[in-house]
């Protein structure tokens, strides 16, 4: 690994535990909760112990002034929920964009068993090919997505995480399949350090219980987005999830550190 990339690692995490959360969905689906003040919600989670933030390029200059030193990920492609097919996310920018954007870091979405699967697998390979130069880290976001594919299969997240190795990402990003013992599987496919996406925001016991069951399965970390910028309190869901990734707490303990039961 060289120097420039191994820096640049280390300012997306914290001893090699990744607590990211993504606020690129103003694409997908507009300026939902959570986005439209997005300075405050940036503000909140890197104050709550987010390792860093993630958004498209054009989202950079709201971004630096309130990141309070954390990490900054651009991410480099996109579609819409009110689009023909969301699965067929295009690519939106360059890795030398990014730089230009002050990112210490790239992520790039690929649908592993959509009908844009193999255009995708060529984009991120350029990508990777590309950000190898630079020595700027890639996360691979490696969704099991697709007409006849079961999105928390342990079997088709593998399959999706080790694509993701085999194209050169540094890390990636996947779906959950439910409990630590089936995350098992997912994360022994592949050597890179893998995080786990939320979805829609659930209760924040399920939200800790999740991240909490995917590190007992050996995920290094998060890429959580809807489930903290979506949170009435953004900055304590976040010292949740960072109690249980960077702490290793329990659910309870992780409850109390976000100020969510009696302590
Ligand atoms: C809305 C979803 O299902 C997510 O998987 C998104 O695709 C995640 C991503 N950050 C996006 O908004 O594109
Ligand atoms: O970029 C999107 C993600 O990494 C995951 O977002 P979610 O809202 O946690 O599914």
């Amino acid at each position: 690994m060289t120097a420039g990339l191994s820096a640049r690692l280390d300012r997306i995490s914290t001893n090699d535990r990744y607590l990211i959360v993504p606020m690129d969905h103003g694409i997908t689906m507009g300026a939902v909760e959570g986005l439209v003040d997005i300075e405050s919600t940036i503000d909140g989670v890197t104050s709550g112990g987010a390792d860093a933030v993630l958004t498209q390029r054009g989202i950079a200059p709201r971004v630096h002034e309130n990141k309070n030193d954390a990490g900054y990920i651009v991410h480099l492609n996109g579609s819409t929920t009110i689009g023909p097919d969301e699965s067929d996310k295009r690519v939106t920018g360059t890795a030398e964009d990014a730089v230009r954007a002050g990112a210490d870091a790239v992520s790039f979405h690929i649908n592993v068993g959509s009908d844009h699967e193999p255009d995708q697998i060529e984009e991120l390979a350029e990508l990777t090919a590309d950000a190898e130069r630079l020595g700027l880290p890639v996360l691979a976001m490696a969704y099991a997505r697709g007409p006849s594919v079961d999105e928390s299969d342990p079997e088709a997240l593998g399959h999706a995480v080790r694509l993701a190795e085999e194209l050169g990402a540094d890390v990636v990003k996947t779906g959950y399949s439910g409990d630590g013992d089936s995350f098992e599987r997912v994360t022994e496919s592949t050597r890179l350090p893998v995080v786990i996406a939320g979805g829609s925001k659930g209760t924040d016991r399920e939200t800790v219980e999740m991240v909490r069951g995917a590190m007992d399965g050996d995920a290094a970390g998060v890429s959580m987005g809807r489930s903290i910028f979506q949170h009435d309190d953004p900055e304590g869901i976040a010292r949740a999830v960072s109690a249980v990734v960077h702490d290793d707490a329990g659910v309870e303990e992780a409850l109390r550190a976000g100020g969510f039961v009696e302590a």
